[in-house]
């Protein structure tokens, strides 16, 4: 009935073994305190003088403040365990997203990963403080009570000693059922954290578009479901908690019948008869105290779970490489680079096969969902190669095993579509990668991205705080500063490019250009664009087809070739020119 997955967190079989011992001795007090309280009351109703009863109910008052105090001791340590516990599963989550990468956010949804890393948490918290202190009840305390009230009357023994399965059987098929119920409403809480964060990430869009208030009303009715599922899973809770207490009580009311006939027929003490009927719901607490923990903690039960399932997922293999520099005699060759993404039939790229030389500048082109951003993931060592297609990476004439390599990591500046802009000042912003940075450095980089005049505008220059909730800066903007981010670290010679200009118009297109192409020289440049302008700029350009390079060359022989390059241009002409068509 206990949780087995919960053994996998380290120091809980100490914890629990103190937690077994903390309810031996409190269900010794528990009888302790029975006993003295029932001699108190039976010397009470036989009209004893107070010295008679004084001492049991001092005795019974020990008893009752040693509970008291054990069940305090008991919660400092599961308390202080389920904390250590949350704050090292925390790190390790959060240690699990930064080594699987982009890949697992758009595997699993930010708000998903949101959900596990903060509310999961702390539901796993709470499960965890609960579950181990009623197990151990549950586990020690019934067991000690039945032998004292078989002591004391084997008869009302018996009837609590059959009742205790009863109740685990109705206990064991209502959990089924609650868990079932509980796994759709964390599935549905998921669903609705993803929906909500996607909601508010594109406002924007969707208020451009019109489709706000539809797609407002679609969050309201993934909640509403949400809802109905929450009411599903308390429903159960509720009747597993009726079932729980009806049997207890009905137990208890047969006892006290039975007790009260063998007393009229003197075949019972009274001590004997009401020190039971004071202890027999004592016998059942731990186990109604553990079903309704239960239906309460089955949403940490589940957190956990996912947790675990986030934590099992294989590290990707980092490959080993030297520290080395990119200069004007490094070469990479890439032979048999094929990769499938997760739970896709068909591979993003087939057989790719290209080489990478010194400073030069390579333009990555295709049409939409050709390829070029899962090839620049691959390059920036973020996605891994299919291994079974024995791909092999050759640099500088050594085989190496894969490009998810520190040394490879840190010679490489990416530049995204949408590049993120912190939640900080535009220095903080810049500096992010190299925090040591000095003003000065960060001045410089500033100034040779372009972004001088625009810093001068602001009252607070350098020190303006930029990002969510702050002010607001225009695509090309964000593009420079991405741009200063990575070139702020000059040891960074290879240069990925996806698309920086895809959002700009075309006057801030230009005058990022202006800034970029100065900055490209003495680096190794991979550009995906779908801008034909770029391609001058670049010495080689590799064209993608349906995740195939279908040629590669230079400008000029791929204009004179004929080919799938050729072909890629007269579409995109006519594409424009339908484009124009439309607008006039
Ligand atoms: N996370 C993912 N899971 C499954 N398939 C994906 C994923 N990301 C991309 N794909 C698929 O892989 C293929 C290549 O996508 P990719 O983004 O590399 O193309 P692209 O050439 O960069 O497109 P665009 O120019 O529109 O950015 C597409 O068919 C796409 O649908």
């Amino acid at each position: 009935m206990i949780d087995k997955q919960i053994f996998k967190l380290q120091g809980v079989r100490q914890v629990f073994l103190q937690l077994i011992f903390v309810s031996l001795i409190s269900g010794i007090l528990s009888i302790i305190q029975t006993v003295f309280l029932t001699d108190a009351l039976v010397k009470i109703w036989l009209q004893r003088n107070s010295s008679a009863w004084f001492l049991s109910v001092l005795f019974f008052l020990f008893a009752f403040t040693s509970r008291q105090l054990i069940n305090y001791f008991r919660d400092q340590v599961t308390n202080r365990f389920s904390s250590t516990q949350t704050s090292t599963l925390k790190k390790m989550i959060d240690q699990k997203l930064y080594e699987q990468g982009p890949d697992l956010l758009n595997e699993k949804g930010s708000g998903s990963l949101l959900t596990l890393d903060y509310e999961g948490i702390d539901q796993v918290k709470t499960y965890l403080q609960n579950i181990l202190s009623r197990s151990s009840d549950m586990f020690v305390i019934p067991w000690i009570i039945l032998i004292y009230v078989i002591y004391e009357n084997w008869f009302s023994g018996l009837i609590l000693f059959l009742v205790f399965p009863l109740i685990i059987f109705f206990m064991a098929i209502l959990g089924i059922a609650a868990q079932k119920k509980s796994d759709q409403q964390y599935t549905g809480f998921e669903l609705l954290n993803n929906h909500f964060v996607d909601s508010i990430r594109g406002l924007e869009t969707l208020k451009m578009l019109g489709v706000s208030q539809r797609y407002g009303r679609s969050v309201v009715s993934v909640s509403e479901n949400y809802r109905r599922k929450t009411m599903r899973v308390l429903r159960v809770a509720f009747t597993s908690s009726f079932a729980l207490d009806f049997f207890t009580t009905l137990s208890i009311a047969i006892e006290a019948v039975m007790l009260g006939i063998a007393l009229i027929n003197g075949k019972v003490a009274l001590t004997a008869a009401l020190s039971v009927l004071i202890i027999s719901p004592d016998y059942f607490l731990p186990l109604r105290q553990f079903g309704e923990d239960y239906h309460a903690n089955l949403n940490g039960k589940n957190a956990l779970h996912r947790i675990f399932v986030l934590l099992a997922k294989p590290a990707p293999v980092v490959a080993e490489m030297n520290d080395f520099i990119w200069s004007d005699h490094t070469s990479l060759t890439i032979k048999n680079l094929n990769f499938t993404y997760e739970n896709a039939a068909n591979k993003a790229l087939t057989n790719v096969n290209f080489k990478l030389t010194a400073f030069s500048k390579i333009g990555i082109i295709g049409s939409s969902g050709s390829g070029k951003t899962t090839l620049l993931n691959l390059l920036a060592g973020f996605l891994q190669a299919d291994s079974s297609e024995n791909p092999s990476f050759i640099l500088n004439g050594q085989r190496i095993n894969g490009l998810n390599a520190h040394a490879w990591q840190r010679q490489i500046g990416y530049i995204p579509q949408d590049p993120y802009i912190f939640s900080a000042s535009i220095a903080e912003n810049i500096a992010f990668y190299r925090p040591e940075s000095s003003l000065a450095e960060i001045k410089k980089i500033s100034e040779r991205v372009g972004l001088t005049n625009f810093l001068d505008q602001l009252p607070d220059g350098l020190n303006t705080r930029i990002g969510e909730a702050q002010r607001g800066i225009s695509g090309g903007q964000m593009q420079r500063i991405a741009l200063a981010r990575t070139l702020l670290d000059q040891k960074r010679k290879i240069l990925l490019f996806d698309e920086p200009t895809a959002h700009l118009d075309i006057e801030s297109e230009y005058a990022l250009k202006q800034t970029i192409q100065p900055l490209m020289k003495d680096h190794l440049v991979i550009f995906a664009t779908h801008r034909l302008h770029w391609l001058e700029q670049m010495d080689w350009i590799l064209v993608l087809k349906d995740g195939r390079l279908v040629e590669q060359g230079s400008l000029t022989d791929l204009k004179n070739a004929d080919g799938e390059f050729s072909k890629l241009l007269a579409k995109m002409a006519s594409e424009r020119q339908l484009h124009e068509s439309k607008n006039d």
